[in-house]
């Protein structure tokens, strides 16, 4: 019969075995996730960068497309284009890793924001909670401020406590465009952004990307809607 031993012990280390100087270790593991939290948003180089290179996509068993290179760096933005059913929103999941692509390479050194036709937000929340929930999950500090921020700047100041269910469509995708910004990604990945915003959202939105431009950011925006983002490249499908 086996004799119960109880938990394994740890081996007997010398007195002043390095490994046992526990003050030690917190501090070097705190510099190091905070290292590594830096290098995620900024890119293990520094920098911002999304690039695809001859980049495939199958869905259904049918190739939507093949051979797309890009290259997106500090400040840059680029909008995808096409018909239909052409595979924009695929693209953009590509570039967001919900979706592998079938052939080629995507490299993305910087932490990511993903806008799809979901807003994303728990609509049973008030606007503010809601926002709130997704940037204390950021990596960003100050996830209150963040938000607030961003209510102003999509002009949703007076709706905060709404809950979500309770917006119209356009205020609900100035809401998800919200949570966007309110993330501070280097990497914006917008599918479809300007659906549903009247004219001066549509203004508000460009300005908003701009401005994330300014500050070093990229834009990959699948758009059928005309959208003014000066510089950008076009990536026709
Ligand atoms: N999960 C899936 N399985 C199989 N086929 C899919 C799937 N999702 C999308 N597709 C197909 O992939 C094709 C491209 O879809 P996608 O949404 O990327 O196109 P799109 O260019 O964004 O279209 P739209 O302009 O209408 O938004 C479509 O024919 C669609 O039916």
């Amino acid at each position: 019969m086996d004799r119960d031993r109880g938990p394994p012990r740890r081996p007997r280390r010398a007195r002043h075995d390095p490994r046992d100087r526990a003050s030690f270790r917190p501090q070097r593991r705190r510099h190091a996730r905070a290292r590594r939290c830096r290098g995620r948003r900024r890119g293990r180089s520094g920098h911002v960068s999304l690039a695809f290179r001859d980049v495939a996509c199958v869905r259904g068993g049918r190739m939507l497309f093949s051979g797309v290179s890009f290259d997106l760096a500090p400040g840059d933005a680029a909008v995808v284009t096409g018909p239909n059913g052409i595979g924009k929103s695929s693209l953009i999941r590509i570039a967001a890793g919900l979706l592998p692509a079938f052939e080629g390479a995507v490299t993305c050194d910087a932490d990511k924001a993903l806008l799809t036709e979901a807003s994303a937000l728990d609509t049973d929340r008030a606007l503010v909670a809601a926002l709130r929930f997704w940037a204390s999950l950021d990596r960003a500090p100050d996830p209150d401020a963040r938000v607030a921020h961003a209510l102003q700047a999509l002009d949703l100041e007076a709706l905060a406590d709404i809950p979500v269910r309770l917006l119209s469509t356009g205020q609900r995708r100035r809401a998800a465009i919200a949570r966007i910004a309110a993330s501070e990604a280097p990497v914006w990945l917008l599918d479809e952004p300007a659906n549903g915003l009247d004219t001066h959202s549509v203004a508000r939105l460009e300005a908003l990307i701009a401005r994330h431009r300014t500050g070093g950011g990229i834009a990959l925006v699948a758009t059928h809607l005309p959208l003014s983002m000066p510089g950008a490249q076009e990536i026709g499908l």
